[in-house]
Protein backbone atom coordinates (compact mmCIF):
# COMPACT_ATOMS: atom_id res chain seq x y z
CA UNK A 1 0.00 0.00 0.00
CA UNK A 2 2.78 2.59 1.14
CA UNK A 3 5.10 1.51 -2.10
CA UNK A 4 1.79 2.09 -4.35
CA UNK A 5 0.72 6.22 -2.16
CA UNK A 6 4.57 6.48 -2.92
CA UNK A 7 4.26 5.68 -6.70
CA UNK A 8 1.17 7.83 -7.39
CA UNK A 9 3.07 10.60 -5.47
CA UNK A 10 6.15 9.83 -7.97
CA UNK A 11 4.20 10.19 -10.89
CA UNK A 12 1.91 12.78 -10.06
CA UNK A 13 5.20 14.87 -9.34
CA UNK A 14 7.30 12.82 -12.42
CA UNK A 15 10.27 13.25 -10.33
CA UNK A 16 10.77 16.52 -11.94
CA UNK A 17 13.63 18.22 -11.05
CA UNK A 18 13.21 21.79 -13.02
CA UNK A 19 11.70 19.98 -15.87
CA UNK A 20 14.02 17.17 -16.00
CA UNK A 21 12.33 13.95 -15.30
CA UNK A 22 14.44 11.19 -13.74
CA UNK A 23 14.87 7.56 -11.94
CA UNK A 24 16.94 7.57 -9.04
CA UNK A 25 18.34 4.81 -6.78
CA UNK A 26 20.02 5.59 -3.75
CA UNK A 27 22.78 3.43 -2.63
CA UNK A 28 23.06 2.95 0.97
CA UNK A 29 25.77 0.78 3.35
CA UNK A 30 28.72 1.72 5.52
CA UNK A 31 31.65 3.47 5.19
CA UNK A 32 33.99 1.16 3.00
CA UNK A 33 31.16 -1.52 2.27
CA UNK A 34 32.00 -1.28 -1.63
CA UNK A 35 29.25 1.43 -2.51
CA UNK A 36 31.91 3.21 -4.70
CA UNK A 37 33.14 0.08 -6.23
CA UNK A 38 29.61 -1.64 -7.08
CA UNK A 39 28.47 1.87 -8.30
CA UNK A 40 31.21 1.88 -11.21
CA UNK A 41 30.43 -1.44 -12.35
CA UNK A 42 26.52 -0.73 -12.28
CA UNK A 43 27.25 2.08 -14.42
CA UNK A 44 29.15 0.18 -16.93
CA UNK A 45 26.67 -2.78 -17.38
CA UNK A 46 23.30 -0.69 -16.84
CA UNK A 47 23.97 2.93 -18.09
CA UNK A 48 23.61 4.85 -14.80
CA UNK A 49 25.34 8.26 -14.25
CA UNK A 50 26.89 7.76 -10.65
CA UNK A 51 26.91 10.48 -7.97
CA UNK A 52 28.81 10.29 -4.85
CA UNK A 53 27.65 12.87 -2.47
CA UNK A 54 31.10 12.09 -0.74
CA UNK A 55 32.73 12.92 -4.14
CA UNK A 56 31.33 15.94 -4.57
CA UNK A 57 31.48 17.32 -1.10
CA UNK A 58 35.56 16.73 -1.19
CA UNK A 59 35.46 18.25 -4.91
CA UNK A 60 33.71 21.40 -3.54
CA UNK A 61 36.62 21.73 -0.50
CA UNK A 62 39.17 21.23 -3.39
CA UNK A 63 36.99 23.90 -5.99
CA UNK A 64 38.22 26.56 -2.68
CA UNK A 65 34.15 27.60 -2.07
CA UNK A 66 33.35 29.54 0.99
CA UNK A 67 31.54 26.18 2.52
CA UNK A 68 34.90 24.21 2.09
CA UNK A 69 36.18 24.78 5.44
CA UNK A 70 33.27 23.73 6.87
CA UNK A 71 32.92 20.84 4.55
CA UNK A 72 36.53 19.92 5.29
CA UNK A 73 35.77 19.94 9.20
CA UNK A 74 33.14 17.62 8.97
CA UNK A 75 34.63 15.13 7.05
CA UNK A 76 37.40 15.01 9.19
CA UNK A 77 34.79 14.21 12.31
CA UNK A 78 33.11 11.55 10.46
CA UNK A 79 30.02 14.23 10.58
CA UNK A 80 27.04 14.70 7.92
CA UNK A 81 27.16 17.95 6.15
CA UNK A 82 23.86 19.87 6.50
CA UNK A 83 21.46 18.99 3.50
CA UNK A 84 21.39 22.23 2.21
CA UNK A 85 24.61 22.28 0.89
CA UNK A 86 24.95 18.49 -0.13
CA UNK A 87 21.53 18.64 -2.18
CA UNK A 88 22.64 21.70 -3.71
CA UNK A 89 25.68 20.10 -5.33
CA UNK A 90 23.21 16.37 -6.25
CA UNK A 91 20.60 18.76 -7.84
CA UNK A 92 23.35 20.95 -9.80
CA UNK A 93 24.83 17.19 -11.20
CA UNK A 94 21.59 16.10 -11.77
CA UNK A 95 21.28 18.46 -14.36
CA UNK A 96 24.12 19.37 -15.58
CA UNK A 97 24.84 15.16 -17.02
CA UNK A 98 22.75 14.16 -20.21
CA UNK A 99 20.96 11.62 -18.58
CA UNK A 100 18.12 10.80 -16.72
CA UNK A 101 19.54 7.61 -14.53
CA UNK A 102 21.11 8.29 -11.55
CA UNK A 103 23.12 6.08 -8.78
CA UNK A 104 23.27 8.68 -6.01
CA UNK A 105 25.57 6.95 -3.47
CA UNK A 106 26.00 7.91 0.11
CA UNK A 107 23.10 9.72 0.65
CA UNK A 108 20.78 9.86 2.30
CA UNK A 109 22.95 9.62 5.23
CA UNK A 110 20.53 11.06 8.16
CA UNK A 111 16.62 11.66 8.03
CA UNK A 112 17.31 15.25 7.60
CA UNK A 113 18.87 14.59 4.19
CA UNK A 114 15.89 11.76 3.52
CA UNK A 115 13.61 14.24 4.39
CA UNK A 116 14.63 17.44 2.65
CA UNK A 117 15.62 15.74 -0.62
CA UNK A 118 12.71 14.66 -1.00
CA UNK A 119 10.96 18.17 0.08
CA UNK A 120 13.39 20.18 -2.39
CA UNK A 121 13.54 17.94 -4.95
CA UNK A 122 9.81 15.65 -5.63
CA UNK A 123 12.46 12.98 -5.83
CA UNK A 124 11.30 9.66 -4.84
CA UNK A 125 13.84 6.72 -5.27
CA UNK A 126 13.18 3.80 -7.49
CA UNK A 127 14.88 1.60 -4.66
CA UNK A 128 17.32 1.68 -2.00
CA UNK A 129 20.27 -0.83 -2.42
CA UNK A 130 21.76 -1.43 0.23
CA UNK A 131 25.27 -3.02 1.32
CA UNK A 132 25.08 -4.89 4.38
CA UNK A 133 28.84 -5.69 5.62
CA UNK A 134 29.91 -6.38 9.08
CA UNK A 135 32.41 -3.48 10.68
CA UNK A 136 35.40 -5.96 10.86
CA UNK A 137 35.35 -6.26 7.42
CA UNK A 138 34.56 -2.27 6.39
CA UNK A 139 36.83 -1.33 8.81
CA UNK A 140 39.58 -3.58 6.45
CA UNK A 141 38.92 -2.64 3.47
CA UNK A 142 39.02 1.36 4.85
CA UNK A 143 42.56 1.12 6.81
CA UNK A 144 43.40 -0.46 2.96
CA UNK A 145 41.95 1.96 0.35
CA UNK A 146 45.17 4.48 0.34
CA UNK A 147 43.43 7.36 -1.55
CA UNK A 148 44.87 9.71 0.50
CA UNK A 149 41.49 10.39 2.61
CA UNK A 150 41.94 12.18 5.72
CA UNK A 151 39.09 10.28 6.94
CA UNK A 152 40.17 6.80 5.99
CA UNK A 153 42.13 6.75 10.11
CA UNK A 154 41.42 4.73 12.62
CA UNK A 155 39.84 7.65 14.85
CA UNK A 156 37.58 8.86 12.01
CA UNK A 157 36.64 5.37 10.82
CA UNK A 158 35.42 4.93 14.39
CA UNK A 159 33.29 8.00 14.32
CA UNK A 160 31.97 7.12 11.41
CA UNK A 161 30.72 3.79 12.08
CA UNK A 162 29.02 5.33 15.14
CA UNK A 163 26.88 7.99 12.92
CA UNK A 164 26.28 5.33 10.09
CA UNK A 165 24.84 3.32 13.06
CA UNK A 166 22.84 5.90 14.84
CA UNK A 167 21.73 7.88 11.52
CA UNK A 168 22.14 6.36 8.62
CA UNK A 169 21.05 2.47 9.66
CA UNK A 170 17.33 4.44 10.51
CA UNK A 171 16.99 5.57 6.99
CA UNK A 172 17.55 2.02 5.89
CA UNK A 173 14.86 1.12 7.97
CA UNK A 174 12.47 4.24 6.92
CA UNK A 175 12.81 2.60 3.26
CA UNK A 176 12.02 -0.91 4.60
CA UNK A 177 9.13 0.27 5.84
CA UNK A 178 8.01 1.20 2.07
CA UNK A 179 9.10 -2.01 0.57
CA UNK A 180 12.05 -0.28 -1.09
CA UNK A 181 15.49 -1.80 -0.13
CA UNK A 182 17.38 -4.17 -2.01
CA UNK A 183 19.44 -5.56 0.50
CA UNK A 184 23.02 -7.04 -0.91
CA UNK A 185 25.43 -9.44 1.14
CA UNK A 186 28.35 -7.12 0.99
CA UNK A 187 30.71 -8.61 2.81
CA UNK A 188 32.04 -11.44 -0.06
CA UNK A 189 34.73 -10.55 -3.37
CA UNK A 190 33.85 -7.75 -5.26
CA UNK A 191 32.62 -10.08 -8.50
CA UNK A 192 30.49 -12.05 -6.18
CA UNK A 193 28.55 -8.82 -4.95
CA UNK A 194 28.08 -7.72 -8.09
CA UNK A 195 26.97 -10.94 -9.21
CA UNK A 196 23.46 -10.41 -6.42
CA UNK A 197 23.53 -6.49 -7.75
CA UNK A 198 23.04 -7.49 -11.07
CA UNK A 199 20.16 -9.93 -10.28
CA UNK A 200 18.74 -6.85 -8.48
CA UNK A 201 19.22 -4.12 -11.47
CA UNK A 202 18.31 -6.86 -14.52
CA UNK A 203 14.67 -7.59 -12.65
CA UNK A 204 14.15 -3.88 -12.59
CA UNK A 205 14.97 -3.66 -16.51
CA UNK A 206 12.35 -6.57 -17.30
CA UNK A 207 9.48 -4.73 -15.47
CA UNK A 208 10.49 -1.89 -17.33
CA UNK A 209 10.03 -3.97 -20.82
N1 LIG B 1 33.80 -6.85 -2.11
C1 LIG B 1 34.98 -6.34 -1.76
N2 LIG B 1 35.95 -7.12 -1.22
C2 LIG B 1 37.16 -6.60 -0.86
N3 LIG B 1 37.50 -5.29 -1.01
C3 LIG B 1 36.57 -4.47 -1.55
C4 LIG B 1 35.28 -4.94 -1.94
N4 LIG B 1 34.57 -3.88 -2.44
C5 LIG B 1 35.38 -2.81 -2.35
N5 LIG B 1 36.57 -3.15 -1.83
C6 LIG B 1 37.71 -2.25 -1.53
O1 LIG B 1 37.40 -1.67 -0.26
C7 LIG B 1 37.68 -0.28 -0.24
C8 LIG B 1 36.37 0.50 0.02
O2 LIG B 1 35.51 0.35 -1.12
P1 LIG B 1 34.63 1.57 -1.64
O3 LIG B 1 33.97 1.12 -2.89
O4 LIG B 1 35.45 2.82 -1.66
O5 LIG B 1 33.53 1.62 -0.45
P2 LIG B 1 32.55 2.77 0.04
O6 LIG B 1 32.31 3.70 -1.11
O7 LIG B 1 31.31 2.07 0.48
O8 LIG B 1 33.25 3.43 1.19
C9 LIG B 1 38.32 0.03 -1.59
O9 LIG B 1 39.72 -0.01 -1.44
C10 LIG B 1 37.85 -1.10 -2.50
O10 LIG B 1 38.79 -1.40 -3.51
N1 LIG C 1 25.28 12.63 2.42
C1 LIG C 1 26.55 12.80 2.85
C2 LIG C 1 27.60 12.01 2.35
C3 LIG C 1 28.89 12.19 2.85
N2 LIG C 1 29.11 13.13 3.79
C4 LIG C 1 30.46 13.33 4.38
O1 LIG C 1 31.46 12.77 3.57
C5 LIG C 1 32.15 11.74 4.29
C6 LIG C 1 32.62 10.69 3.32
O2 LIG C 1 31.50 10.12 2.67
P1 LIG C 1 31.71 9.02 1.55
O3 LIG C 1 30.38 8.55 1.10
O4 LIG C 1 32.66 9.50 0.52
O5 LIG C 1 32.41 7.84 2.40
P2 LIG C 1 32.37 6.27 2.17
O6 LIG C 1 31.12 5.74 2.79
O7 LIG C 1 32.41 6.06 0.70
O8 LIG C 1 33.60 5.77 2.86
C7 LIG C 1 31.14 11.28 5.36
O9 LIG C 1 31.76 10.61 6.45
C8 LIG C 1 30.54 12.63 5.75
O10 LIG C 1 31.41 13.35 6.59
C9 LIG C 1 28.06 13.90 4.27
O11 LIG C 1 28.26 14.74 5.13
N3 LIG C 1 26.80 13.73 3.77
MG1 LIG D 1 32.53 5.79 -1.33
Amino acid sequence: MGSEVDAAKQKANGSLLNGKKVKVVFVLGGPGSGKGTQCAYIVDHFGFTHLSAGDLLRAEIKSGSENGTMIQDMIKEGKIVPSEVTIKLLQKAIQERDNDKFLIDGFPRNEENRAAFEKVTGIIPEFVLFFDCSEEEMERRILNRNQGREDDNIDTIRKRFKVFIESSLPVVEYYESKGKVRKIDAGKPVEEVFEAVKTVFSSIDAEAA
